[in-house]
């Protein structure tokens, strides 16, 4: 078992990565002072249902918990007001007061959701996450909750610290392979902007990864959390530093945004999205390899790697600007300098930008 502490003061906490620990769910819940008098809901999907709630449920019940399961339906669609809504009412039927914690047992999309209602029901109660996604590496953990609205990605949100994360390596062997993919694409963005041998280890790793070596998933899991923490640590609001994270999510976001959320996985739309910022930062200065490297890494985690025909600029440039960090009639771009670094620039022109989605699309039509 490996650990890792996100240090936030009085809100710091676990993430705790292992091979079968949903199976001693209640002895974590216990040991981190949840009590049993109130009931817990847990909030999954349709996929991840079927496979390990079960699992979650009878530890859960072993220990003394009483803990009521709400199942949304697979996919980003379920990170809407419409779904808080209705999950605010299943909290209420289930009898959810102040003292209740709401547990996110699946990905990403789980994560945002169970976070974002566990940060809004009655002002905000506490809440235990369960990634069961390679992705959600990256969404346990830091406190960003929130759902999407039709114009734009993570629009309404918080942030709102789990109790712990509770990384359970077995249930990963049930994703799909466009699903291990797409999360590897935010395990290789944690290596390009702070750690060049990490890069490296994760292309010479990158088909024991596909198929789920569980050696070496724990590692990169391991070590793609290390740098969110660390990043969190220092910035839990992203007043500057944390903004690094963001690579690849300005073009990504609004490639998610155009595409109704329904065609590109986020770890999709981020591969496109950080071979867009590499080419950015060859125009900015940073040697070649930035953009080749970024390429060739991604593409070898089986990530789409340049911008399908049938995207439009036009509306992909009006999406962007709807991105959080576009302020003060400023666009905040994250920029590779080097493989394992990227400056913060708030200089880079929109046209700049606009020519290297014009670029990314290219590359598809070229092939
Ligand atoms: N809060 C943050 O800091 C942060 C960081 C990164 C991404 N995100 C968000 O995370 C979301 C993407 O996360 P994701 O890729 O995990 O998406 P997801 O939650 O939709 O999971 C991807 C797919 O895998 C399925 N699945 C999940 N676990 C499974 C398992 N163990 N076995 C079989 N199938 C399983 C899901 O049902 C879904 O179909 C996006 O909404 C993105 O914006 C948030
Ligand atoms: O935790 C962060 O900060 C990140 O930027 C991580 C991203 O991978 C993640 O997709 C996040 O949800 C994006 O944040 P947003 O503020 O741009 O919505
Ligand atoms: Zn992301």
């Amino acid at each position: 078992m490996r650990e890792l502490n996100v240090d936030l003061g009085e809100r710091s906490y676990p993430i705790y990565i292992g091979e079968g620990l949903i199976n001693e769910a209640a002895s974590y819940f216990q040991k981190h002072g949840i009590g049993k008098k109130s009931p817990l809901l847990i909030i999954t999907d349709s996929n991840v249902a079927p496979r390990h709630l079960p699992q979650l449920e009878e530890s859960l019940r072993n220990g003394g918990y009483r803990a009521v399961s709400a199942v949304v339906p697979a996919g980003e669609s379920s990170k809407s007001l419409a779904m808080l809504g209705d999950l605010v009412g299943e909290a209420l039927d289930a009898g959810l007061d102040r003292k209740s914690v709401i547990v996110a047992l699946g990905g990403g999309v789980v994560g945002d959701l169970a976070g974002f209602v566990a940060a809004s029901y009655m002002r905000g109660i506490k809440f235990v996450q369960i990634p069961t996604t390679i992705l959600a590496h990256d969404s346990s953990v830091g406190g960003k909750v929130a759902v999407n609205h039709p114009k734009a990605k993570n629009i309404i949100g918080a942030f709102h610290q789990p109790e712990f994360v509770l990384y359970d390596l077995g249930t990963l062997q049930t994703l799909p392979p466009r699903d291990v993919s797409s999360g590897l694409a935010e395990v290789v963005k944690h290596g390009l902007i702070r750690d060049a041998a990490f890069v490296d280890w994760c292309e010479q790793n990158a088909d024991k990864l596909r198929a789920l070596d569980a050696d070496s998933l724990g590692y990169a899991l391991y070590k793609g959390c290390g740098v969110k923490a660390s990043v969190v640590s220092q910035d839990e609001k992203e007043l500057g530093l944390r903004a690094i994270l963001n690579l690849g999510h300005t073009i990504g976001h609004a490639l998610e945004a155009v595409a109704g959320y329904n065609e590109l996985q986020h770890g999709e739309a981020i591969s496109i999205g950080m071979v867009g910022a590499a080419r950015l930062g060859v125009r900015c200065g940073a040697p070649q390899d930035v953009y080749t490297t970024t390429k060739r890494v991604l593409a070898k985690c089986g990530l789409p790697v340049s911008l399908p025909k049938h995207y439009d600029v036009d509306a992909i440039m009006a999406a962007m600007m709807h991105d959080k960090k576009f302020s003060e009639g400023t666009m905040v771009f994250i920029v590779p300098t080097a493989i394992g670094s990227v400056e913060i620039r708030s200089d880079v022109s929109v046209e700049w930008v606009r020519e290297i989605v014009e670029e990314l699309k290219l590359e598809a039509e070229q092939k």
